[in-house]
């Protein structure tokens, strides 16, 4: 269950800033989003879910056009940065509209849904409400319910910048895990370095709303040319 995803000259204006991306991932690869604040991260994410749309260039999902297509109708999880959980609603419901927004499940739904709690380390929380749980806690159920979805591209937006280190690193595994199983094309934004190296095959650069580079992690880690990336791998 792996996709391509495509940005054929990719333009987009918010404010005074353009966005410009070109670049192709390979299907079934873990690609690092990294790049100062403000460059343009969160942007790439939600051109490729659909949350922006282009003014021009072309997002090709899986070799479709996807440009003009609705967020919902594309192959695509995306996880925030903040957990989006709906306050009123237990996990389990929270969980579940990941795979079916009338929350008609039926019993192997149900069972996928208890899965995922429990992929998240969060077994036996169905009935819990977000607000009774951590920052953290709250961001693994955000993780279950993309798992949920099972789509091929799974875009994720510094999904563990909330944890503490041990956690953080439990969950990085937990990726790498379900990602050996699905192979599904996964895009991370991350800040840290090490991330990159444990995480991904290859990384993106971007900076001032473009890609500087694109590369695979080994050639990217040990770029010295390019000083923006100098100084974010030093940490
Ligand atoms: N809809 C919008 N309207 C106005 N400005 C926007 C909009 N979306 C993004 N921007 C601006 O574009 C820039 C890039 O934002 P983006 O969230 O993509 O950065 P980022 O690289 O993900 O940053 P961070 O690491 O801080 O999360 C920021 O300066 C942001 O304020």
């Amino acid at each position: 269950m792996s996709e391509s995803v495509v940005l054929d000259n990719v333009e987009l204006g918010v404010g005074a800033k353009t966005f410009r991306f070109n670049c192709a991932i390979k299907p079934g690869s873990i690609t690092a989003v990294t790049g100062p604040s403000g460059s343009g991260k969160s942007t790439l994410l939600n051109l490729i879910a659909g949350f922006e749309t282009a003014d021009s260039g072309r997002i090709l999902i899986g070799g479709r056009d996807a440009t003009l297509r609705h967020p919902s109708e594309r192959p695509v999880s995306l996880v925030f940065q903040d957990n989006n959980l709906f306050a009123h609603l237990d996990l389990f419901t929270n969980v579940g509209l990941g795979i079916h927004p009338a929350l008609k499940l039926s019993g192997e739904y149900r069972q996928a849904v208890s899965d995922a709690l429990s992929w998240v380390g969060l077994d036996g929380f169905e009935k819990r409400l977000p607000g009774t749980l951590s920052g953290g806690e709250r961001q693994r159920v955000a993780f279950a319910r993309a798992l949920v979805r099972r789509k091929p591209v799974l875009l994720l937006d510094e999904p563990f910048a909330a944890l503490d280190p041990g956690l953080r690193q439990s969950m990085a595994q937990l990726l790498l895990d379900l990602h050996g199983q699905t192979g599904n094309t996964v895009l991370i934004v991350t800040h840290d370095p090490n991330e990159v190296r444990r995480l991904a095959d290859e990384a993106i650069f971007v900076d001032r709303e473009t890609i500087l580079l694109h590369a695979p992690v080994d050639e990217f880690v040990q770029r010295d040319d390019l000083p923006s990336l100098a100084q974010f791998l030093e940490g």
